[in-house]
């Protein structure tokens, strides 16, 4: 490794797949070092949060010297999950995960009981999806009320980690107001967990972790973990505040990312709070804003297309009238939980390559619908839609979003967003800086812009019918 110019922070990312960790040299943000270990899902989307633990020591481990060189580290983690944890910090069960629909019951039962949606995104500037934090734990009280007796800590997986690597016990746990805002629980419009809310679910507020404020450190690590002892932990977040933090993102900018979920989101200087519940109104992880849309299908979704129908992911051909809904995993955005996935449209001449770019159609769809509902009204409608996740490397996801979107795309050369987020997060702590300002200066965004085409207004309307059309279909348990 050649000597850095300055410090080096370790940034985490450890989302639904796999956990990544990125070393990166604080003055000019250059990655040195990088790691990735996989995760085990359950098909019920579950998974052990020991695990997630186990991946973050091998990536880290994967980083070599430069990791045991590094000032700084911050976890960012996917958004939602339920950790519950005993006395000794241990997991009671599988952490529930974010695309887990099996509480939508509770959820439907919790947006009544409050009021409806309008009073939820009041409170705490989102309705709930079943993805939802607070939506698991009624679950859990209800179906394993033993697990439920048995927790003595409730966590969120980025909140997990960071405790493992302070070693704070059940007692002294932290998160961030982006991550918590993801919840249910906390509000967004007081800036504090919703007690009413906890009441309503039997949560007790002491078994929640204490939200560090922008700038404020979470503890410094602990002794026996793969990083220098006493070196500076930040406060984490969740893996969208992270994106937007490693983008160094500005208002009026859209971000749509490709992963397990699909997101699109911009930051604001307004909160959020949409009745009609397509838009989250997440806080991001300094002192703004982050409205922002998920779908639960979007590339292992269209991968499990591919490979339904033995094609390459990008091996897909035009035309065609087939239409595809994607909803394999039920969907969050449009709500529709018990969803399966639809296939329709198809004759004689509709070949494979079709089939496949109908898949990416309908996944790109559905988080289209949402852009402009993320986005300011004064936010200019020629600016880049900014490509990032595992999707954003593949041709044809960039290509589906030219068409439909109508508008020119930016696919950062920097891979690893969210991991070099957690690292901006890590640096803003050492050097007493906003981490947005200090990706800015790592010019993280920079990479090839594709201009933008036609909208393929015929596509979107095959979709947009479809959608209507299968309505009944798509709400059926
Ligand atoms: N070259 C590529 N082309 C298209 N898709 C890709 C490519 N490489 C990875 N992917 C997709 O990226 C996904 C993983 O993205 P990632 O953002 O790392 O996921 P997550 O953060 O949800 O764990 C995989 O499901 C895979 O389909
Ligand atoms: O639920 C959401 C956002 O609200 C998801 O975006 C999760 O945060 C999981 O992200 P990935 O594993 O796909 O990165």
């Amino acid at each position: 490794m050649a000597a850095p110019d300055g410090p080096l922070v370790v940034g985490v990312d450890s989302s639904t797949q796999s956990t990544k960790a990125l070393v990166v040299d604080t003055a000019t943000g250059a990655v040195v070092a990088r790691g990735q270990a996989p995760h085990v899902v359950t098909d019920e989307h579950d998974s052990d949060p020991e695990q997630w633990w186990r991946a973050l020591a091998e990536a880290v481990d994967q980083c070599g010297p430069a990791a045991r060189q590094a000032a700084a580290v911050s976890v960012a983690g996917q958004q939602h999950g339920l950790v519950t944890l005993d006395a000794d910090g241990r997991p009671v069960r599988n952490a529930l995960l974010w695309n887990d629909t099996r509480s939508a019951p509770q959820r439907d039962r919790l947006i009544d009981e409050l009021g409806g949606p309008a009073e939820w995104a009041r409170r705490t500037g989102s309705v709930p999806p079943p993805s939802f934090t607070v939506t698991k734990w009624a679950w859990l009280r209800e179906n394993e009320p033993r697990a439920a007796a048995a927790t003595r800590a409730v966590r969120l997986p980025h909140d997990y980690l960071t405790g493992r690597l302070t070693g704070q016990g059940v007692h002294g746990g932290t998160t961030d107001r982006g991550d918590a805002s993801g919840s249910g629980w906390w509000s967004t419009a007081t800036e504090s967990y919703d007690e009413h809310i906890l009441g309503r679910v039997g949560l007790d507020p002491d078994l929640l972790p204490r939200v560090v404020g922008a700038g404020e450190p979470a503890g410094t690590v602990a002794k026996g973990l793969p990083l220098p002892e006493g070196i500076l932990v930040a406060a984490g977040t969740g893996d969208n505040m992270a994106g937007a933090l490693g983008l160094g993102l500005a208002p009026g900018r859209p971000v749509l990312s490709l992963g397990t979920s699909g997101t699109v989101y911009a930051v604001s200087e307004q909160r959020p709070a949409d009745p009609s519940g397509i838009v989250s109104g997440f806080a991001d992880a300094w002192r703004g804003w982050l409205p922002l849309a998920c779908t639960l299908n979007c590339t292992q979704a269209v991968d499990r297309f591919a490979t339904l129908l033995g094609l390459d992911r990008e091996a897909t051909e035009p035309g065609g009238s087939a239409v595809v809904l994607p909803f394999l995993d039920g969907e969050r955005t449009p709500d529709l939980p018990y969803a399966t996935g639809l296939v329709h449209g198809l004759v004689h001449a509709t070949s494979g390559g079709q089939v496949l770019q109908a898949a990416y159609d309908g996944a790109v769809f559905a988080l289209l619908r949402a852009l402009d509902l993320v986005l300011d009204d004064s936010a200019d409608p020629g600016e880049p839609i900014l490509l990032i996740g595992g999707g954003a490397r593949g041709t044809a996801w960039r290509e589906t979003v030219r068409r439909l979107s109508g508008r020119p795309v930016k696919v950062p050369r920097a891979d690893e967003l969210v991991a070099l987020g957690a690292a901006a997060q890590a640096a803003g702590l050492l050097l007493g800086r906003a981490p947005a300002a200090v990706a800015r200066e790592w010019d993280t965004a920079a990479g090839p812009e594709y201009p933008a085409v036609a909208r393929d207004e015929e596509a979107l309307a095959r979709l947009d019918a479809a959608l209507t059309d299968a309505d009944a279909l798509l709400r059926r348990r």
